[in-house]
């Protein structure tokens, strides 16, 4: 025993002199120590493993690294063996931890992507063999960046903590739940008797959700989508299970949230679809794909055309003309509104200049802004350059806004329809009536006109309610003096009613549906400036 020895273990060389191990460790531990010894001496050739040793100095168990040896005589008999233990206990705690920030989310001490690719595996296998379904969970918080960005990130975790540690109590212990990033959890159910279990669980997530949380003296309510994928028939391996769990959530999303859905496979064909659409419509902008149709916008006082307004088309090399109901969401969605809004708006000014050269007398060009647009903080900026980009006058344009952009921060949308205003752009609410409907805010907001939506103007004579609607419109407009347009007129018995009750200015398929630039030309332009 040498002096590492003695200080590492608290036993002193004399005191052990002539006495035995198993005076200083445990039974146990004898038994293992000897086994290992007879394992030397039997092969006569040096071992070396890793062993736990109790330390009665230190009072814990030890992780050491022994080698022992033999020494032999001349005919090679092993005579004695010396022993060698290396202290590993902090290196081992070490990797541990390391294994554990590779293997396990820092802020809720669930397994992360990792583990839980490493669970997800080790379940198939044994599904595979014991002929049993293993279920995927993916989880969604509702609203979660709501809560993150009003009351902070430091709230936002404490609450991804609490969920998570309610998460666990409605499982079993062979199941796992793991963060799979930001406010996603993955439940795994293994060995699964049937598939309506998973359902179970799922609302047990959902109801545990659903109690109400303490975080810092602030009362939380949070709901939850769930998307359930099944081995072996929604997916063979970890990635197929993973992303129709996903697929199946977004369809919990959009069934109103708080709720959980199986996946099926006529999801999978409209996410496939949606992923092409996708993959087409970032090529649409660089292929020149989109143009723009304009539908005119006429004064019945005269008959004359007041406006046009711009409707974006996007000419699809397979399947055609599409409109822009089919594809306005997901180019906001996927953030490509930006690049788009921007052509439609550069489009809109140049194909204006070009009927200017040509010497027809335009009116005013109305162009639809998305909501993500309008919040953009470059929009001004950017609607200034392509105005002096294309050497146009604010004037000339009529930017169409939804009612719903304008309830969100009122401070900021005020100031940014003044600096819109003070380059001379109009301002008009589009699809009125469908929203929140407020009279204070078109007051305020200084609109200059409201769009009636069509969906009221179709009902015209066959819903009272529909038709008592558009008359309060244009009394309450006529009040705060904004023009009104109504949208989607199709007969003389809608223009008739709309007229009658004072409105004076429409759109629709009774005059001119939308139509290609060189269209309006020849129909239009040439017919009033002959
Ligand atoms: N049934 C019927 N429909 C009529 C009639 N008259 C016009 N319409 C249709 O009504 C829609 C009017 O446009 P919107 O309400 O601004 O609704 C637009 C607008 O919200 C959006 N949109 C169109 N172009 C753009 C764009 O450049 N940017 C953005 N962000 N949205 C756009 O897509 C929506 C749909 O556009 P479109 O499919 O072109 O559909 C157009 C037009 O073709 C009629 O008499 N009967």
């Amino acid at each position: 025993m040498n002096n590492a020895c003695e200080l590492q273990w608290g036993l002193r060389f004399k005191d052990l002199y002539d006495t035995d191990a198993s005076q200083f460790f445990p039974p146990e531990q004898m038994k293992f120590f000897l086994a290992k010894d007879k394992e030397v001496f039997e092969s006569a050739s040096q071992i070396d493993f890793e062993e736990i040793i109790w330390n009665s100095s230190l009072k814990e168990n030890r992780i050491v690294h022994t080698f022992k040896k033999p020494f032999c005589s001349s005919s090679g008999k092993p005579l004695y063996l010396v022993g060698m233990s290396v202290d590993i206990t902090e290196r081992k705690k070490a990797e541990h931890r390391i294994m554990e920030m590779a293997t396990y989310d820092m802020l809720t001490g669930l397994p992360n992507r990792t583990l839980l690719m490493d669970r997800i595996k080790q379940a198939l296998e044994q599904g595979r063999r014991n002929q049993k379904q293993v279920a995927v969970l993916f989880i969604d918080l509702d609203n979660f960046k709501v809560i993150n960005d009003s009351l902070g990130h430091d709230v936002g975790d404490l609450l991804l903590q609490e969920v998570a540690a309610r998460f666990v109590t409605v499982v079993r212990r062979e199941d796992t739940v793991a963060r799979h990033g930001g406010d996603e959890f993955i439940v795994l159910l293994s060995n699964l008797y049937k598939a309506m279990d998973a359902e179970v669980v799922a609302q047990k997530i959902l109801d545990v959700l659903n109690l109400p949380f303490q975080i810092d003296d602030v009362e939380l309510h949070v709901s939850g989508s769930i998307g359930i994928s099944l081995f072996p028939d929604d997916g063979k391996n970890i990635w197929m299970l993973l992303k129709n769990s996903d697929i199946a959530m977004y369809h919990a999303k959009k069934k109103g949230r708080n709720n959980c859905q199986f996946f099926k496979s006529e999801m999978n064909k409209r996410a496939n679809e949606r992923h092409s659409m996708e993959v087409d419509l970032r090529n649409a902008l660089k292929c020149s794909e989109l143009l723009l149709h304009y539908q005119p916008i006429v004064n019945i006082d005269d008959t004359k055309v007041y406006s046009m307004e711009a409707l974006l088309r996007w000419r699809h090399p397979k399947n055609g003309l599409i409109c822009p109901t089919k594809f306005i969401r997901l180019a906001e969605e996927t953030g490509m509104i930006a690049l788009i809004g921007e052509w439609v708006l550069r489009q809109s000014c140049l194909q204006i200049k070009a009927w200017r050269e040509q010497g027809y007398e335009v009116p005013k060009l109305a162009i639809n802004l998305s909501a993500i647009q309008f919040r953009q903080k470059t929009l001004v900026a950017d609607i200034t350059r392509i105005l002096d980009e294309t050497g146009l006058e604010g004037h000339c344009l009529i930017l169409e806004i939804t009612e719903s952009e304008l309830m969100e921060n009122v401070e900021e949308v005020v100031r940014t329809l003044q600096q819109l205003r003070a380059l001379g752009i109009e301002i008009s609410i589009d699809d009125f009536g469908t929203g929140y409907s407020s009279l204070s805010y078109l007051k305020r907001y200084q609109i200059n006109t409201l769009k009636i939506d069509r969906s009221f103007v179709c009902d015209i004579s066959d819903n009272p309610e529909d038709t008592a609607i558009i008359a309060a419109i244009l009394a309450m407009a006529d009040n705060l003096k904004i023009h009104v347009v109504a949208e989607g007129v199709e007969t003389e018995e809608q223009l008739f009613f709309l007229a009658s009750h004072g409105c004076f200015r429409f759109q629709g398929y009774y005059f001119s549906e939308p139509l290609p630039a060189p269209e309006i030309e020849s129909r239009i332009w040439k017919r009033i400036n002959p």
